[in-house]
């Protein structure tokens, strides 16, 4: 292994990768190379990137393409036209919509004029949109017809200007009352645009700000995730050498969402700069994933572990009606897998190489990864650290550094780290120190050879198929139940979605309040994946003398009659 410390003193163990002098893990894995111009933006960086592909996108649904020479030559149209609405450098644009073509082209035409995109899950209720909408405060947002509903109080009270994205799935938009809503065009008019090299384009830096993503981060609710321009050119470096390993062009399929760091960091950005074409599958439908695996001759299918699950549970059946001989390689990320799993996986499919990631949103999607089957077949792990990524095992009580094999907090340094929060310089230092370490609320440890192992959580997250639920956002949301004196939301394992959630509930004295009404009222809050599934009642909730939730005990409690 190389000396990667850049300090000729510190010396590595080569197994490990650790360091005892400063007790940090050093990744194994060769260091990425990072642009010296320091006056460089995203979209530039990957537009610039050599290859001699022709489809990048394919809209696995209607059939339609964009290639390559299309995708920049729109996103030079669309620039330009964001440029004379006003678009500047620092401006938030939100972006809502599911999977489409168009979503890598927004994002990478707003983020080329130093703009910052954010995104949301469409299937956040408004309420949840509106909150993220007084967060990050954009000045424009992007959305299909159908999801116009969800912006009209954002757009006419707010002014929130609207352009409207194509939606060729959905040829019905709902009757929304268009004059309240501040609709100043559409997508397709500004593709149309012929680009101008005169528009104003300021001066876009390796540390300024590209997106704001939203995460609960190890505690509270959503915080928006500020990812530089840096972050991201460090990423597609990192997702450059693991995936263009192959001598064939790689064929993709799009089926996790975009709006978050996993689909983000890959089909909008990453695999465009490898060179690879992206089959684009608005949501996921498991039938119409392998039909798109089937008709394009897909060879690379990046997922999370409940469609790894349901492609196990129904192999041989799945086998029998759909020709899969392309596929070479399935990448899972966003929630662990278990043995079992992979196991099944391996038997069903032999040809192909399972492999797997662990990242944060607070990571720009880097980590650990494996990145062999030889690698994957270390079951249990989460893969070595990802290049030029530092790692330490923190003792959570003492702060105390520790060692190969001991368990304890994962920190992480390196050149993906995000800046910090958007607007919570305190929940920022509670996350990112002074010397740029990460605390990722994740307990782990690293072996003898340098491959994490994820342990448990000390952040309270719960991760219902591969998405985030804050617990504190649900007791905040219970706890404003005029009959609930007191809650606690806690994970509850399920082997098909990994985790969901479940309340345990106070009673306010002389009330009858049902588990159903409770759970019901939740649910005209909340998108459908943080719906509280499981409630029960108790006394009082378990606390130590500051006040925080005892969640270790209560899970204890609910798991211990499995
Ligand atoms: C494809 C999944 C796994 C399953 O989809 P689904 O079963 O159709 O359910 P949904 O999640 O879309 O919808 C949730 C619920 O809402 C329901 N729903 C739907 N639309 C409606 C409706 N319009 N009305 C009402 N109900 C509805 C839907 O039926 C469902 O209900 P239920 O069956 O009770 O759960 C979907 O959950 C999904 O895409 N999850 C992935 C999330 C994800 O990308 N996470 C990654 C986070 S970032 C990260 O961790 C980084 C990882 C990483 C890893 C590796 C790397 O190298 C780098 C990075």
């Amino acid at each position: 292994m190389a000396q990667q410390s850049g300090d000729p003193q510190l010396t590595i163990d080569p197994r490990s990768g650790f360091c005892k002098t400063n007790s940090t893990f050093y990744s194994k894995r060769k260091p990425i190379s990072l642009p010296t111009n320091h006056a460089l933006d995203l979209t530039t960086f990957i537009s610039s990137r050599p290859h001699h592909a022709k489809v990048a996108f394919i809209d696995a649904t209607t059939g339609h393409q964009l290639t390559f020479a299309d995708f920049w030559r729109y996103v030079e149209s669309v620039s330009t036209c964001l440029s004379e609405m006003g678009i500047r450098k620092g401006h938030v644009v939100l972006l809502l919509s599911p999977n489409s073509i168009f979503f890598p082209l927004v994002s990478l035409s707003v983020i080329s004029l130093g703009a910052i995109i954010t995104t949301t899950n469409p299937l956040n209720t408004t309420q949840e949109i509106t909150k993220q909408i007084s967060d990050s405060k954009p000045v424009l947002a992007f959305t299909i017809p159908q999801l116009l509903p969800k912006l009209a109080h954002a757009s006419s009270t707010g002014n929130l200007k609207i352009v409207l994205l194509p939606d060729h799935q959905n040829q019905n938009p709902p009757n929304t009352n268009s004059t309240d809503l501040r609709i100043i065009g559409t997508l397709e008019e500004m593709m149309k645009r012929e680009p101008s090299e005169t528009r104003v384009k300021d001066r876009v830096t390796l540390d300024d700000t590209a997106t704001l993503l939203y995460s609960s981060g190890t505690t509270g609710v959503s915080k928006g995730v500020i990812s530089s321009h840096g972050n991201f050119i460090a990423l597609i470096q990192n997702v450059s050498r693991r995936f263009g390993k192959s001598e064939q062009e790689e064929i993709y399929v799009a089926t996790v969402p975009m709006f978050h760091i996993y689909g983000l960091a890959a089909f909008t950005m990453g695999l465009l700069a490898l060179g690879s074409t992206v089959v684009v599958l608005s949501k996921f439908d498991m039938a119409d994933m392998l039909s798109a695996v089937q008709k394009y001759r897909v060879t690379y299918l990046p997922l999370v572990p409940p469609i790894l699950i349901g492609l196990v549970n129904k192999a041989d059946e799945v086998k029998k009606k759909y020709d899969l001989s392309s596929l070479r390689t399935v990448l899972c990320g966003g929630a662990p897998l278990s043995k079992e799993v992979i196991e099944g996986f391996v038997d069903k499919f032999p040809n192909v190489t399972i492999m797997q990631g662990y990242a944060l949103t607070e990571s720009t999607g880097a980590g650990a990864s494996t990145d062999t089957m030889e690698e994957s077949r270390r079951y249990g792990t989460a893969g070595l650290l990802s290049p030029s990524t530092e790692g330490r095992i923190v003792d959570p009580d003492t702060g105390k550094s520790l060692l190969v094999n001991q368990t304890g907090e994962l920190w992480l340094k390196g050149p993906t780290i995000m800046k910090g929060y958007f607007s919570n310089e305190e929940a920022t230092a509670s996350t990112l120190n002074s010397e740029g370490w990460l605390r990722t609320g994740d307990l782990c440890y690293i072996d003898d050879d340098g491959f994490l192992f994820i342990v448990d959580r000390l952040k309270e997250l719960i991760k219902y198929k591969g998405y985030q639920v804050a617990p504190a956002e649900l007791e905040a949301l219970l706890l404003g139940h005029p009959e609930i004196a007191d809650a606690a939301v806690i994970p509850f394992p399920d082997k098909e979605v990994g985790q969901f959630p479940m309340a345990y509930v106070v009673r306010k004295s002389g009330t009858t309040i049902s588990g159903t009404a409770v759970m019901d009222f939740i649910a005209k809050q909340v998108a459908p994946y943080k719906r509280i599934r499981k409630l029960a009642f108790i006394s009082s909730i378990p606390k130590n003398p500051s006040g925080k939730i005892l969640r270790k005990d209560l899970i204890k409690l609910a798991t211990s009659k499995l």
